[in-house]
């Protein structure tokens, strides 16, 4: 053999046995070698690869018994610093898992890239060969199920925010307890909502039927202070899925929200706030080239931020290809200065208005605050708040004064009858300046 070696060395090039010797040694080793290794890498034609998530979410639960001399602990559970800390995929260590008496070994992997996301994270799946087509296809079935299960049952909820500088978002607890049972409103909208998000959970094999991605689309517009992201918190908590909150402003242009949003996973709503505020994607597209003129004159932002057709290509297009049971919920609170390719019918598929508090809602905050679903005061209060536009949050911040009904309703009611006497007023000093413009004209 070293006779050979030598003469082979002599005849032979040093490119060519370069190019050689790998291929040589994969051939035998591949023959020789009993076992066959799975990459499963985090991204998937450019989308979250959903068996890297399902092995991210299984695994966890074959941590425990983990004879590794490290482990991986944290919490981000803000709320509970005494909170018994959760266990995590240390990188480089073997997982074992066993399935049907085949030993399966898990290993994680990251490594540094030059470009987005600067890390590249895959798991290594090792079976021995045998199993590799038939066993290993049923392995990855259960993988996926069980992942499944685990992400329903889950018990914590969490809200992700964009971390520009990073380029990721990151992830604290959601702990906000509003559900359809505490938000106050109509009860009509109760039931439309839940029986929309419910047909929507259940509605897979629809969606697939009709050909459309199985996304939903929510708008909800109306005055601050009038529950539109306690709704948020409400469709969170009954779907039982995390938030993405993204600041649209924090977005420079349109290949990074592409990133962005790829990078969110299934089973997740999109929320973004006051769509009307930051993005030039929102703005009615007549206005849009005046204040383009007027920041680059004020060199106050030099990007001009995302534009509607990007923003639309990800309502449309992209987000439809990449991931499923996905909501996505804009907020505003005005809806009149949004653009109308963004409500065409499509788009977005509810639009909600959340309005100033009704009767029934405010008996609804009462009951809920005050514990009491009747009272003397209840009478002057209704009229006042059928007369002048109050917000639900005006409300509770007034019921939660102080515990003792008499001396919290009280309280709410001269607050109500001020803003009465604010509005009459502020009517006057109007209907006054119409006069006077129609004299001066005259
Ligand atoms: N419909 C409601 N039911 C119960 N509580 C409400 C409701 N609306 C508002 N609140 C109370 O008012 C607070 C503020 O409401 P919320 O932030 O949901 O309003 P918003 O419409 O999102 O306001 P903004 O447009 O300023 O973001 C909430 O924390 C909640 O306590």
């Amino acid at each position: 053999m070293m006779i050979l070696r030598n003469i082979l060395n002599e005849i032979v090039p040093q490119p060519i046995r370069d190019y050689i010797t790998p291929k040589v040694v994969a051939l035998f080793s591949s023959y020789f070698q009993s076992s066959f290794t799975f990459v499963i890498e985090q991204k998937w034609d450019f989308c979250d690869n959903q068996t890297f998530r399902a092995a991210e979410v299984y695994l966890t639960t074959r941590l425990a018994g983990l004879s590794s001399r490290e482990l991986l602990v944290g919490s981000s559970d803000l709320k509970n610093p005494t909170a018994e800390p959760n266990l995590g995929i240390p990188p480089n260590t073997k997982i074992v898992d066993e399935f049907e008496g085949i030993h399966l070994e898990w290993t994680l992997h990251s490594v540094e890239t030059k470009t987005y996301p600067y890390e590249k994270r895959y798991f290594n799946l090792t079976c021995k060969k045998e199993f590799r087509d038939k066993k290993m296809k049923d392995y990855f079935t259960y993988l996926a199920k069980s992942a499944e299960k685990i992400m329903r049952h889950r018990e914590d909820l969490y809200i992700y925010t964009y971390n520009r500088e990073g380029s990721s978002w990151q992830a604290a607890i959601f702990e906000h307890h509003t559900s359809f049972e505490t938000l106050a409103i109509e009860p009509q909208l109760k039931t439309t909502m839940i029986d929309d998000l419910d047909a929507f959970s259940k509605g897979k094999d629809f969606f697939k039927s009709v050909g459309r991605a199985w996304k939903r689309g929510y708008l909800l517009y109306g005055p601050p202070g009038t529950g539109k992201s306690s709704m948020v918190a409400a469709i969170a908590n009954h779907m039982n899925y995390n938030i993405y909150d993204l600041q649209i402003q924090s977005v420079s242009d349109d290949g990074e929200l592409r990133k962005i949003l790829t990078a969110t996973k299934n089973r997740s709503i999109l929320l973004i706030e006051d769509i009307d505020c930051g993005a030039d994607a929102s703005r009615r597209r007549q206005t849009k080239n005046e204040e383009d003129v007027e920041l680059q004159k004020q060199k106050k932002k030099p990007d001009l931020g995302i534009s509607l057709s990007g923003l639309l290509n990800f309502v449309d297009g992209l987000w439809s290809s990449c991931g499923e049971e996905r909501i996505i919920i804009f907020t505003t609170n005005h809806k009149e200065k949004l653009d109308p390719a963004l409500l065409r019918p499509g788009r977005m598929d509810v639009h909600i208005l959340m309005d100033y508090c009704t009767p029934f809602v405010l008996k609804k905050l009462v009951a809920m605050y005050l514990k009491i679903d009747d009272h003397v005061l209840f009478d002057p209060i209704e009229k006042l708040v059928i007369e002048v536009n109050v917000t639900p949050a005006e409300i509770a911040q007034q019921l939660m004064a102080s515990k003792n009904a008499d001396i919290a309703l009280k309280g709410l009611l001269e607050f109500l009858e001020n803003k009465k006497m604010k509005k009459e007023e502020d009517t006057k000093v109007e209907e006054e300046g119409e006069i006077e413009d129609g004299e001066t004209k005259e």
